[in-house]
């Protein structure tokens, strides 16, 4: 699946005033769908908007499709659909008449009735922009972002705030453009949807890409190295560390889950339960994982908040 860059970003400096969001970024993204991943205030939304063409590098180069996005912005509009955070929308028009008017503007568009169908917005029509539900608004952004069946889809965010049916529906979109050989860019904070529908994942954190590979990659050590239990909270973890060998880890997440990692093999189980039992411990639940792509992440970023 993956081929010659659809998005190639070099060394992208992007600042506001004295704040650096974006801090020397390289980002390659092939064909698929290449999920971008970080936290609050990483510098996501202005590295794509960039790509968009709705930003300037400050320093660094951006290339979309082989295109300079600001000084090539025209040839690129007709190949290029772009799902915003918010915004860009007049509130007054009615969602049918914003649908038909941007799929107008496409030599082959899709069929308007079956998308608005499908994203379950085909009650909606006659409905203005500002009336509609967050979440229609938000399945509105998306419609119109892909109705002119481009070759490249930005999608920021695209199931935030979303129920559970029309996040369903989303992903189904997403496979299916992939399926149709569109490439997809998608911003998330939902782990599992990166790991439903990426290609390949980038992490970005203090305006930086930190990491970057297939979620499998991403993953990849982590096959069964991490063992859970749940438990009394405020268990002695160092007292069990002192049981375990010497490359493991013991910690307690949250209040009563604990997290064992390094060689879990059937000794180190039966180590861990030896120990919970000369401890007076029942653990309810014992469970032996891969990483999942939310534990790299915040192995990768850290725990703490963002401002
Ligand atoms: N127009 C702006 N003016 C000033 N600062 C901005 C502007 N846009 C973004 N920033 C700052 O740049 C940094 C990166 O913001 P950006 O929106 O790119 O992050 P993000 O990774 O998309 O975050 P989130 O996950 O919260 O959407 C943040 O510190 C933000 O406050």
């Amino acid at each position: 699946m993956r081929s010659d860059p659809v998005v190639q970003v070099r060394s992208l400096v992007k600042r506001y005033g004295g704040k650096t969001a974006v801090d020397g970024l390289d980002l390659v993204a092939g064909a698929g769908v290449t999920a971008v991943l970080g936290p609050n205030g990483a510098g996501k939304t202005t590295t794509i908007e960039t790509c968009e063409g709705y930003r300037k590098p400050d320093s660094g180069s951006v290339s979309v499709l082989g295109f300079d996005p600001v000084r090539e912005a025209a040839a690129l509009r007709p190949r290029v659909g772009v799902m915003l955070q918010s915004g860009g929308v007049y509130s007054g028009a009615r969602a049918d008449e914003m649908l038909r008017h941007v799929a107008g503007l496409h030599a082959h568009p899709l069929d308007v009735d079956a998308l608005t169908e499908r994203l379950g917005l085909g009650s909606c029509g006659r409905t203005t922009y500002r009336r509609l539900s967050g979440g229609q608004q938000q399945r509105l952004a998306l419609a119109m972002a892909v109705v002119g069946r481009p070759e490249l889809v930005f999608l920021d965010e695209p199931t935030a705030g979303l129920d559970p049916q029309a996040r369903r529906a989303t992903w189904e979109l997403v496979r299916d453009l992939r399926g149709d050989g569109v490439s997809v860019i998608l911003t998330t904070h939902h782990m599992d949807e990166a790991e439903q529908l990426a290609d390949d994942v980038a992490i970005i954190d203090a305006g930086k890409v930190i990491a970057q590979g297939t979620p499998e990659e991403l993953c990849r050590g982590g096959a069964e190295n991490t063992l859970r239990f749940t438990g009394r909270p405020a268990l002695d973890v160092a007292s069990l560390l002192k049981a375990l060998p010497a490359d493991s880890t013991a910690a307690e997440l949250t209040p009563g889950a604990y997290r064992v990692t390094g060689k879990i093999d059937p000794q180190l189980l039966a180590t861990v339960t030896s120990w919970c039992a000369q401890h007076g411990v029942m653990p309810d639940r014992i469970s032996v994982e891969r990483h999942t792509l939310e534990d790299v992440f915040l192995e990768l970023t850290g725990k703490e908040l963002r401002s």
